[in-house]
């Protein structure tokens, strides 16, 4: 039984006392994490405060890229180290908006969950395809290259904590979501390639987020689908109502 994972992810949105005021609403109302994973991706800046906000509440706080080296000279990059010693435990890695524009690659994405292991940071690996691919029926093979590079390397026991987020590119913040039974089938070729690398165990640990146009009305599609064990949401994640909602749903997947 895999614990859903219900994960907001901000991008370049919200000022400071915006998202200390967020956190203070939403600390005492998510689900347990004993039942669902609760996460917001916010931006670096809000990161120590936000957590602190959320002291023991059910409610992580995770970055939402971060380099893979330890340090060095790396102008307007934040370490894997620093993160880890603000205590915050779980990064977005690979999503498609830096894949796009700050030029990460499969291999750079390997790099940073390597070093997410390495910091005691659950990665959530970001895969999916453009709409060009799409419509050439490149999906499979896209996906399937984005978790054969990003998986590598990685132990069994590493693999089955990635939590993989599938983002159809052509469903981000465009209203457009994929139908739950497309996302699905999409899933469960991610299930089946991890499979293929390591083991049918380690397959049906891994958790993958479904992500594009998530909002409290269509969440509980995707939930009900076999190969869906959570959302990486966007533009819904930034009101606390709607949040609390996405949160409740994972509840109940
Ligand atoms: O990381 C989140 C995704 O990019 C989805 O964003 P969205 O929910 O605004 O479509």
């Amino acid at each position: 039984m895999r614990k859903p994972i219900i994960a907001g992810n901000w991008k370049m949105n919200k000022t400071h006392q915006e998202a200390v005021a967020f956190m203070e609403e939403v600390r005492g109302n998510v689900p347990s994490k004993n039942e669902v994973e609760t996460v917001v991706c916010a931006p670096a800046l809000f990161l120590k405060d936000m957590h602190d906000k959320a002291e023991s509440s059910d409610v992580a706080v995770g970055a939402q890229t971060m380099h893979f080296e330890e340090g060095g000279a790396f102008t307007g990059e934040i370490s894997p180290a620093a993160l880890q010693d603000m205590g915050i435990a779980y990064s977005i890695i690979g999503h498609s908006e830096r894949r796009e524009m700050f030029n990460e690659t499969d291999e750079s994405v390997n790099k940073k969950v390597h070093a997410a292991f390495r910091h005691e940071i659950t990665p959530i690996m970001c895969c999916g395809e453009t709409l060009e691919e799409r419509e050439s029926s490149q999906t499979e093979q896209v996906v399937r290259t984005q978790i054969e590079k990003g998986f590598a390397g990685l132990s069994a026991e590493q693999a089955k904590q990635v939590v993989v987020a599938y983002e159809p590119i052509w469903a981000i913040g465009t209203g457009k979501s994929s139908s739950a039974e497309d996302a699905n089938e999409t899933c469960q070729t991610i299930r089946q390639v991890i499979a293929e690398l390591y083991d049918e165990q380690t397959a049906e640990a891994v958790r993958i987020q479904y992500g594009g146009s998530v909002k409290p009305e269509n969440i509980n599609s995707y939930l009900a689908q076999e190969h869906i064990d959570g959302a990486l949401v966007g533009g819904a994640s930034l009101k606390t109502d709607a949040f609390l909602q996405l949160a409740e749903a994972g509840k109940h997947e």
